[in-house]
């Protein structure tokens, strides 16, 4: 195949049950892509048909909806009789499949923080109605480090029972108790069991139920509790095993009742990491803190993970100068624990706090030469400071220099409020 309506295909990247996918060059958005094609047949034949034909339509039907970072977003979908296709983000490093063999496991903290991800995503994709239905290694694609994204939304929306599912996906591995013995319809809560066991494959290296059949896996599901993970691995500490057994609870109720809970306890789990440790923060941890940041208070998901991909992260010293007054600068901070002393000359002008921001004219004054700081900024205890260079901002999407530009003016207003203040004072 060389051309799929106007986009230039490349090669193929793998097939599943009911298509082929190709890697292909958007020549309009001079970007690579990756389409899913149909395999007529499948979309046409029998019982069989009408299922897939009804996973690609509602995959279809998502094109442009789900925007997550960590969500294949479909660009484009064309379903006719004859040919039908999805265009897709490209992942370029496969599903996370490779990851569940013995010899290739990752990290189990680098489990954590990808879970973490998956976390966010169905997090995300539940406030627009959807359960994903269909979470496997084989539906999560993998970039770069714990970089991921979900793919496969097509089973989500609800209009497929899960006794289709259970016939036709074949593996019931990833289905609750309550699916398999069909006494509940799918919800965020059958996904939250799903994930355990994605979690479990991804740190054992092996299914928690293992079978000559699949009604011998779904008897075991049903009817009996897996060791932990840590039966099977070295290193993995009892917070996870926990994490991944209470995921996996037969009893629903007795699972994380929200994503918002399962990614909290994810997110403990740092907390217990040597303290001293000179390891960078985790995206886990930047996430679940910036969210508590007085700053981000009005950042949708989206727009805070934009934020940690263009911030770079540091923790300071006390007596750290972070800005000299004087210097040329060309970023901008925003303080995320501890505090530090804004002066000019011999002269305290203010002390700032978590939350607080410094260093933004930077980025408001729009010069082409980085204006000079007209303060200094130092620190006065152990810090954490995210620092975002202008012109990274500047490239940042619309939305994200809105709100940064709504929470400078605040801080301009408090400072000129706090000057007047001073003023009236002195005088
Ligand atoms: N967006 C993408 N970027 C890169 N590779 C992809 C992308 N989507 C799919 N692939 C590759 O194509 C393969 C087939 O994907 P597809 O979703 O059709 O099938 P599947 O999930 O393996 O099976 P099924 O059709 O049963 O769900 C995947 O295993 C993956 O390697």
């Amino acid at each position: 195949m060389q051309a799929i309506g106007k986009y230039q295909v490349i090669r193929e990247l793998g097939r599943g049950a009911s298509g082929k996918v190709y890697l292909a060059e958007d020549p309009f958005a001079k970007r690579q892509v990756a389409i899913k094609v149909a395999f007529p047949d499948a979309l046409k034949h029998s019982e069989d048909g009408a299922f897939y034909r009804s996973m690609f339509m509602n995959e279809a039907a998502l094109a442009g909806k789900l925007n997550h970072p960590h969500i294949v977003q479909i660009f484009d979908a064309v379903v006719e009789d004859q040919y039908s296709y999805i265009v897709m983000e490209f992942v370029e490093g496969g599903t996370l499949e490779k990851f569940c063999i013995a010899e290739q496991l990752l990290e189990p903290r680098e489990i954590a923080e990808i879970t973490f991800k998956c976390v966010r995503a169905l997090a995300f994709a539940q406030t627009l109605g959807l359960t994903h239905r269909d979470l496997k290694p084989g539906n999560i694609l993998h970039s770069d480090g714990t970089d991921i994204k979900i793919a496969d939304f097509g089973a989500s929306i609800n209009k497929i029972s899960d006794r289709t599912i259970i016939t036709n996906v074949g593996s019931p591995a990833y289905m609750s108790p309550e699916l398999v013995t069909g006494q509940a319809q799918a919800s965020h809560n059958s996904d939250i069991y799903a994930l355990g066991v994605v979690m479990y494959y991804l740190l054992a290296g092996r299914l928690p139920f293992a079978g000559a059949n699949t009604m011998s896996v779904i008897y075991q599901i049903v009817n009996t509790d897996p060791e932990p993970p840590s039966t099977h691995r070295q290193g993995i500490t009892p917070e996870i095993d926990k994490i991944v057994m209470k995921a996996m609870a037969r009893d629903p109720a007795a699972r994380f009742a929200t994503w918002e809970e399962f990614g909290a306890a994810l997110a403990e789990t740092w907390k217990h990491e040597a303290a001293n440790e000179k390891r960078d923060q985790s995206d886990t941890e930047r996430f679940s803190l910036a969210r508590t940041l007085p700053f981000f208070r009005e950042f949708p998901e989206n727009e805070l993970w934009e934020v940690l991909r263009i911030s770079k992260w540091a923790k300071f010293k006390p007596d750290t100068a972070l800005i000299k007054e004087g210097d040329h600068g060309d970023s901008f901070f925003i303080l995320a624990g501890g505090y530090v002393r804004v002066t000019r000359g011999k002269r305290t002008l203010n002390v700032l706090t978590a939350g607080d921001c410094f260093g933004e004219m930077s980025y408001l004054a729009q010069k082409k030469v980085a204006p000079h700081r007209s303060a200094t900024v130092t620190t006065t205890s152990d810090c954490i400071v995210i620092k975002i260079r202008a012109e990274d901002l500047r490239a940042a999407s619309l939305s994200c220099r809105r709100l940064f530009d709504e929470r400078f003016l605040n801080t301009l207003v408090d400072r000129l409020e706090n000057a007047n203040e001073q003023l009236s004072v002195m005088s």
